[in-house]
């Protein structure tokens, strides 16, 4: 073909498509032109050899977890060893999340990939569109609705169904604990009904306690550790024995000693997300429900000082005619307290760890923590609703020995014995916390003996300091004993004098003269 037929074609091509969109536009009102769009778009999928899957940022009410491992996974294979692929791709979103040292590549708006799996490739498309603005809502909806589509080959779509997408779900996730990154999320006051909007704040998460640096006694630890492994990996258990994949645990104990330090280390030790709901924030039931929707699975959900956060100290003390339990009012701002529906009541916080609402998601992990166990209602401690009760207690020498090692890199054979034996000796005995023995290691830890000597003396000083306050609490309750039984034979000596009196009989069983009666009537 000649140069000038060729343009000659082309130009006619283009003047029919001109010719088309204006009979288009003339023929179709705006309303119209956009379902005929529609329907065409239909006819090319009917008749096209591919098959499309959408997969939404939202799914109904809650964020598609499939949306966020897409992401995820694709951020990853865009990028090799930290640079960017020379893809077809010349424009890239970038991102960082707030405390997060890495850099995350994504997908631009409409942009596309390709990617492999088991010989088949696929084409996946990040799909922006802006949301039509509605006149009347209900509910709120974000401007922007977003989405990936995956174009497959329809001769491959029951090997992408079967193993692709459980692949991503699975890299993603392995991505995430390779890049050891943890969130910490913090609900705040007040939810929104935006389906987007997520109701929990979230922070990149990276405490360093462990299992490792975690004072406790080795064989509780290893207890407990064993217990979240079986926990990890038995899906097939929960699923034959019927059970929802969730497990609850209530540590209990002085301030100190090693609560909040525990959770962090299972998240650490699981590699899973930390919810910490505050529970003062949550206004009532409904929101608490919607909370535990918006929570993703392989998280540990903690409510610290339950005892606290809402009054449930024992049945009846602060219940209300329709049988709820309220907020301690001392902790909310009085206001609509006495409303109906408006706090979060012990059945609310029940059926939140426990009810239909917890089965969502999976692979759930429920900690609440208290110093005072002695307060919480006995429906919250019955069996099987905590599945674990972790008592944490003041050091004792095995956790101490963690302690020295962690602070001052000390094992047991560098200490010198009779010092060792010194400790091991007094530190039952002076009811230490955890805390407060690393408080006395810091400070001198750039000198181990003297922080071990200091150690020591402090351990002393608590048991000399706790003798004399037992000694003290003795003599005054063997004080009131004497006073009590002072007191008791007085009263019996009074009574006695009153049996021999000769007025006995009028006193003990009422009788009065008639002559008496009749003076005490004229009076
Ligand atoms: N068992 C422990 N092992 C290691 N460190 C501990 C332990 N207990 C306490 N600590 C140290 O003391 C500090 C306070 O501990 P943590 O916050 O875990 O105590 P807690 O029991 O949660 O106290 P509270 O009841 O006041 O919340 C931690 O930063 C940690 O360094
Ligand atoms: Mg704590």
């Amino acid at each position: 073909m000649k140069m000038s037929d060729y343009w000659t074609t082309m130009a006619s091509l283009v003047g029919m498509l001109a010719f088309c969109q204006t009979i288009l536009q003339l023929v179709f009102p705006p309303e119209l032109r956009l379902a005929f769009l529609h329907v065409l778009t239909r006819l090319r999928h009917v008749f096209s050899s591919h098959i499309y899957f959408d997969i939404t940022e939202i799914d109904g009410v809650n964020t598609n977890e499939l949306y966020n491992a897409v992401q995820l996974y694709l951020s990853s294979s865009v990028t090799v060893n930290g640079a960017v692929s020379s893809s077809n791709n010349t424009r890239l979103s970038l991102s960082r999340v707030p405390n997060s040292s890495s850099v995350t590549f994504g997908l631009s708006n409409n942009d596309r990939i390709t990617d492999v799996f088991n010989g088949v490739t696929v084409l996946w498309e990040h799909v922006v569109v802006q949301r039509q603005v509605q006149s009347f809502s209900w509910r709120p909806m974000p401007e922007e609705k977003r989405g990936f589509t995956l174009q497959i080959n329809k001769r491959d779509k029951n090997l992408v169904l079967d193993s692709y997408l459980d692949y991503i779900v699975g890299k993603s996730e392995e991505i995430r604990r390779r890049n050891e990154e943890r969130l910490l999320y913090t609900n705040s006051r007040g939810v929104s009904l935006d389906a987007r909007s997520h109701p929990w704040d979230s922070v990149r998460f990276k405490h360093p306690s462990t299992f490792d640096t975690l004072a406790m006694d080795p064989e509780r630890k290893k207890r407990i550790m064993e217990d979240l492994r079986e926990f990890a990996s038995g899906q097939g258990f929960y699923q034959k024995t019927g059970r929802a994949w969730k497990r609850g645990y209530l540590l209990y104990g002085p301030p100190g000693t090693g609560k909040s330090s525990l959770i962090a280390a299972m998240a650490n030790y699981l590699g899973y997300d930390i919810y910490d709901l505050e529970l003062t924030e949550v206004q009532n039931n409904s929101e608490l429900r919607k909370l535990l929707m918006k929570t993703s699975s392989k998280s540990i959900i903690v409510i610290e000082d339950i005892d606290c956060s809402i009054s449930l100290t024992k049945r009846g003390k602060n219940k209300k005619r329709n049988g709820s339990y309220e907020y301690d009012p001392g902790l909310t701002n009085g206001s609509g307290l006495d409303e109906p529906g408006s706090s979060v009541t012990l059945s609310g916080l029940l059926n939140f760890t426990d009810g239909l609402w917890s089965c969502c998601g999976s692979e759930k992990i429920f900690v609440f923590t208290t110093n005072h166990i002695e307060k919480l209602d006995s429906a919250l401690l019955r069996s099987g609703r905590m599945d674990m009760h972790i008592h944490m207690g003041f050091c004792k020498f095995p956790a101490l020995k963690i302690l020295l090692k962690n602070y001052l890199r000390l094992e047991e054979d560098e200490i010198d014995g009779v010092v060792l034996e010194e400790m091991e000796e007094c530190v039952e005995e002076a009811e230490i916390t955890p805390a407060d023995v690393s408080e006395v290691l810091i400070r001198s830890r750039s000198d181990a003996e003297k922080a071990v000597r200091e150690l020591v003396c402090v351990l002393k000083e608590r048991v000399v300091k706790r003798k004399k306050s037992v000694g003290l609490k003795k003599k005054k309750e063997e004080g009131e004993e004497e006073e009590e039984e002072e007191e008791a034979e007085a009263e019996e000596e009074q009574e006695k004098r009153a049996l021999d009196s000769p007025n006995r009989n009028r006193e003990v069983f009422g009788f009065q003269d008639e002559e008496e009666e009749e003076d005490e009537k004229e009076k």
